[in-house]
């Protein structure tokens, strides 16, 4: 089968709290290559990888990953709210392929996602409703998070069980690079916010208001100098490009999940997205090159923001 891979950072800040033009300029370019990389490859069905913000998935019960075969978005950030275009036959037979194979995958039939899944597929297709896709949630936020082989284990069996469908896949990643963006964090967190996060209320329109408004609060002082978070990794960032297109994914596998807080931040894990697909597409295709690769630190997205191509060779 043919196979190609996406790699796209998400920001809830794009639009909200923009970098310098010359910046915005060169993202453009990239994002503009990587749709017209999609457009050449003219995908039959999209398997997308991503993070949720405590909008889906809640401390109640968190599953370290997650496929779906129905799925909507609330709307957050500015992103569409509604149901995604799920391909729930091929949905239902990735999660039949990656069970056969010996990984714990959870299955939702009815996930709610958030900016994490909607913002690639309207930034790369023009809406949440353009393309057949499976949504696979991964968990990059809640603690605890398990070592990084699993997450490798499960790109590489959904990209077996893709295989087996025939059809030109994309494996699209969403999410990451090294950032710290102030997502809320279980431990230690008040009672009234601990109780959101792990029974999942959601918040009255004024309530996630505030909270983005929060958010974009912490991307402008981010830019203006503000050493609250941990900051963007160039050289984390680039070493984990260079893993990806060199091929090297087993090399994830001795990645700790307390270094990678430590040298990426809090949202650093959303990184395993990016593993995921990339071993997705080394399953499905052997060999893959790497065919555009961008990367940029952009404090105003409180993002080590990069985009990347790949192609199988079968
Ligand atoms: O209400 C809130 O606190 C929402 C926080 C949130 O969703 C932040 C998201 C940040 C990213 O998705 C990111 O930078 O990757
Ligand atoms: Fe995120």
């Amino acid at each position: 089968m043919t196979a190609a891979a996406v790699g796209l950072s998400h920001s809830p800040l794009i639009g909200k709290n923009d970098p310098a033009p010359d910046v915005l300029a060169r993202v453009a370019e990239a994002v503009a290559g990587a749709r017209e990389f999609v457009r050449a490859y003219d995908p039959e069905l999209v398997v997308l990888y991503a993070p949720d913000h405590y909008n889906g998935f809640f401390c109640k019960e968190m599953p370290p990953f997650c496929l779906a075969t129905e799925a909507h978005a609330v709307g957050d950030f500015g992103t569409a709210a509604g149901p995604l275009s799920v391909d729930t036959a091929a949905a239902k037979a990735l999660a039949q392929g990656v069970l056969d194979r010996g990984v714990d995958l959870t299955v939702s039939a009815r996930m709610t996602v958030d900016h994490g899944f909607a913002q690639p597929l309207e930034v790369l297709f023009g809406g949440i409703d353009q393309v057949p896709v499976v949504p696979v949630f991964v968990n990059g936020v809640a603690t605890p998070l398990g070592p990084v082989s699993r997450i490798r284990a499960l790109g590489t069996a959904v990209g077996e069980a893709a295989a087996e469908l025939d059809r030109r896949v994309l494996f699209l990643a969403s999410g990451g690079l090294s950032h710290d963006p102030p997502v809320p964090v279980l431990d230690g967190a008040p009672p009234r916010v601990a109780d959101a996060l792990i029974e999942g209320r959601p918040p009255t329109p004024e309530q996630r208001a505030r909270g983005e408004e929060r958010v974009v609060q912490a991307g402008r002082d981010y830019a203006a100098g503000s050493t609250a978070m941990i900051p963007i990794n160039p050289d984390w960032d680039h070493r984990l490009l260079d893993h990806l297109e060199k091929e090297e994914l087993a090399e994830f596998d001795s990645w700790s999940v307390e270094d990678m807080a430590r040298e990426g931040g809090g949202s650093a894990h959303e990184v395993r997205a990016w593993i995921a697909a990339f071993a997705s597409l080394a399953a499905a295709s052997g060999p893959y090159e790497m065919t555009s690769r961008f990367y940029e630190a952009i404090p105003a997205w409180i993002a080590g923001f990069a985009v990347a191509t790949a192609r199988g060779q079968a």
